[in-house]
């Protein structure tokens, strides 16, 4: 059984819009720790946020984690982390850290909170209202991974941690899922020290799937970009050819007077060269 499944699925915001999302069909095995990687734009946020349950699909679409419809029976273990908490109004009040993470059920997870705490150096002294981006990203972050997770949505929280927290906060990450076969899907854009991290990579462009999830590293081989790819290439480098790629195929599209649309039609979009 797949940890996570996805098929059929085409997503639009509203009907005056082209889909964000076109025809994906994933499947990701329990354990695999996959980094989604795409330009800004190819649908990575939205894919996530389904997956998450937080938007519904139509009939057609079949969107599920642990075997279980996302919208209809919400499963449980899930943990999604996205860029936009940080926003709430909630997380900015006058409360301080070792309240609010007593309010949303710290006091069950003790010793994964204390671990939490200890690795992303975060005070339970410290005021909501009174603490730096990076600093309320630590918290919410202790606040998502307190509680045991089968199933992690990562959208770019590591954006505002400094280097060490973030290399400590990925270690952990990785521990945590091969000890408990737990499964990440992690969307970003920063790749230094994300090398060692993820078992399968994938690449998004307009929507779609141009590369579906892969075992990292991956094989050596040459792709039609006539670079070589090989098993000690750093994933940096991958995701800067997927995106010249990107770029390319949005350039070449213009010259033939095309207009590069928001979410792409499937045929244009596989109809180009992949490294995958
Ligand atoms: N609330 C919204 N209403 C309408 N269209 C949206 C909305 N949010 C995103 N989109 C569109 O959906 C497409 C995919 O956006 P999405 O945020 O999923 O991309 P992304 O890959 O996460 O990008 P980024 O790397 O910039 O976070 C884009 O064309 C975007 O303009």
């Amino acid at each position: 059984m797949a940890a996570i499944s996805v098929s059929n699925l085409t997503y639009a915001y509203n009907s005056f819009s082209p889909p964000s999302l076109v025809d994906i069909n994933i499947a990701l095995t329990p354990g695999s720790r996959t980094i989604l990687i795409g330009a800004n734009g190819a649908g990575k946020s939205t894919l996530l946020q389904l997956l998450a349950g937080k938007k519904l699909v139509g009939d057609a679409a079949d969107v599920r984690i642990k075997d279980q419809d996302v919208f209809r029976n919400s499963p449980e273990g899930v943990t999604f982390l996205g860029t936009e908490w940080a926003m709430n109004p909630v997380v900015r009040g006058d409360i301080g850290v070792a309240e609010f993470l007593d309010s949303v059920g710290g006091y069950r997870h003790k010793e994964r909170r204390d671990r939490l705490l200890d690795l992303l150096d975060v005070d339970l002294d410290w005021r909501m209202h009174k603490i730096s981006d990076g600093e309320r990203r630590r918290v919410q972050l202790c606040f998502g991974l307190m509680a045991p997770w089968d199933i992690l949505l990562l959208d770019e929280v590591t954006v505002d941690l400094d280097v060490m927290v973030r290399d400590d906060l990925l270690k952990f990450l990785k521990a945590d899922s091969e000890a408990r076969g737990a499964t990440i899907l992690y969307a970003t854009h920063i790749f230094d020290g994300l090398n060692d991290f993820p078992t399968h990579i994938a690449h998004m462009r307009f929507g779609t799937f141009v590369t579906l999830p892969t075992s990292w590293p991956l094989p050596d081989r040459s792709n039609a970009l006539t670079t070589t790819i090989s098993a000690t290439t750093a994933l940096y480098n991958i995701a800067l050819q997927w995106l010249k790629a990107d770029r390319e195929y949005s350039r070449e599209l213009e010259r033939q007077g095309k207009k590069v649309p928001r979410g792409a039609r499937k045929d244009d979009v596989r109809s180009l060269p992949s490294c995958g």
